[in-house]
């Protein structure tokens, strides 16, 4: 297989799509390690396997009513596997296998047989202190965008997950590429305040479009970047409560085409009305009670 992303939205060919068969039953807050998660799981609405199969059944449809070639990874029992997103990422025609928390390493295994159809050469695998998931990684053609964390406290948070040896790591790797890190808000607890990836609170859209969330960044001159780069009639800016239900982890087919959660109202509006794009809305909030949404449950490997 040959690979190619360069950014979020050409038309997409490849992708993996999560897996949520094997879920099993809720996980106990001790092990939870997102806010959103363990918030569900306190409350005692924490999404069943049959629920979540059911929404992303919907996803799998659209993507193959656009001719998207879909992959899921195979079955592990005992774990959730809904998030692709995270367990390895593809950057131009070379696929990253990431380095995730613990708590998720044993999900990397049922991605092997797809692993395995790239050439060794065009594989990067990172050392043990490097950290970097998916979702922190955004491409936007010669820019690449890296959600991190950098302060003293970094092994305080489980929702940390890409460090500054990541930074300098996938620098190291894409010279040609101008990385922008960007660092995050962490909070284990609030979901209205941490952003677990930098998709949680940023995201490309169409040709020259993006979405959001201000107060996810650490510092306010990265927002400011992002502002610069894309201008601000470009942006559109969610709210807290649109950050909590993810509105930022849309997902596109192509620079016209995005899916999107039904319930996202102003922002589904906007994209169709302002940006003149064809919106796919699905059901996929009981994903969100996970602490992911669409971006986070997919894997692209080509797009064209
Ligand atoms: N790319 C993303 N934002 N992924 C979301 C992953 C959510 C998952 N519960 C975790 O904590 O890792």
């Amino acid at each position: 297989m040959i690979l190619n992303v360069t950014n979020e939205t050409d038309t997409l060919k490849a992708v993996v799509l999560g897996q949520p068969g094997g879920m099993g039953e809720d996980p106990e807050l001790k092990d939870t390690f997102d806010s959103k998660s363990r918030e569900s799981v306190k409350r005692g609405i924490y999404p069943s396997e049959e629920d979540v199969t059911k929404e992303m059944e919907a996803f799998e449809k659209v993507l193959k009513k656009h001719d998207v070639q879909v992959f899921r990874p195979w079955v592990i029992e005992d774990l959730n596997q809904v998030f692709s997103r995270d367990v390895g990422f593809v950057i131009d025609d070379k696929f990253i296998i990431a380095n995730l928390i613990e708590d998720r390493e044993e999900e990397q295994k049922a991605y092997e047989r797809i692993i395995d159809s790239i050439s060794e050469k065009n594989i990067i695998k990172t050392p043990d202190d490097v950290h970097v998931e998916g979702g922190d990684v955004i491409l936007w053609n010669e820019f690449m965008f890296v959600g991190c964390y950098k302060q003293d406290d970094y092994s305080k948070y489980k929702t940390a997950r890409t460090n500054a040896k990541a930074v300098e790591f996938l620098k190291h790797h894409f010279p040609h590429k101008w990385v922008i890190d960007m660092e995050l808000v962490k909070d284990d607890n609030d979901p209205f305040r941490g952003i677990l990836h930098l998709d949680c609170t940023f995201q490309p859209v169409g040709k020259d479009k993006a979405i959001i969330y201000k107060n996810g960044f650490l510092n306010e001159r990265h927002y400011q970047i992002l502002l610069d780069l894309f201008g601000r009639k470009n942006v559109f800016e969610v709210t807290r409560e649109e950050m909590y239900w993810m509105n930022t982890n849309i997902f596109s087919i192509s620079p016209e085409v995005v899916v999107s959660e039904k319930n996202f109202t102003r922002l589904n509006n906007h994209m169709r009305d302002e940006w003149g794009l064809t919106v796919e809305e699905i059901p996929y909030r009981e994903v969100s009670k996970m602490g992911g949404l669409l971006r986070c449950s997919t894997m692209p490997l080509i797009r064209e």
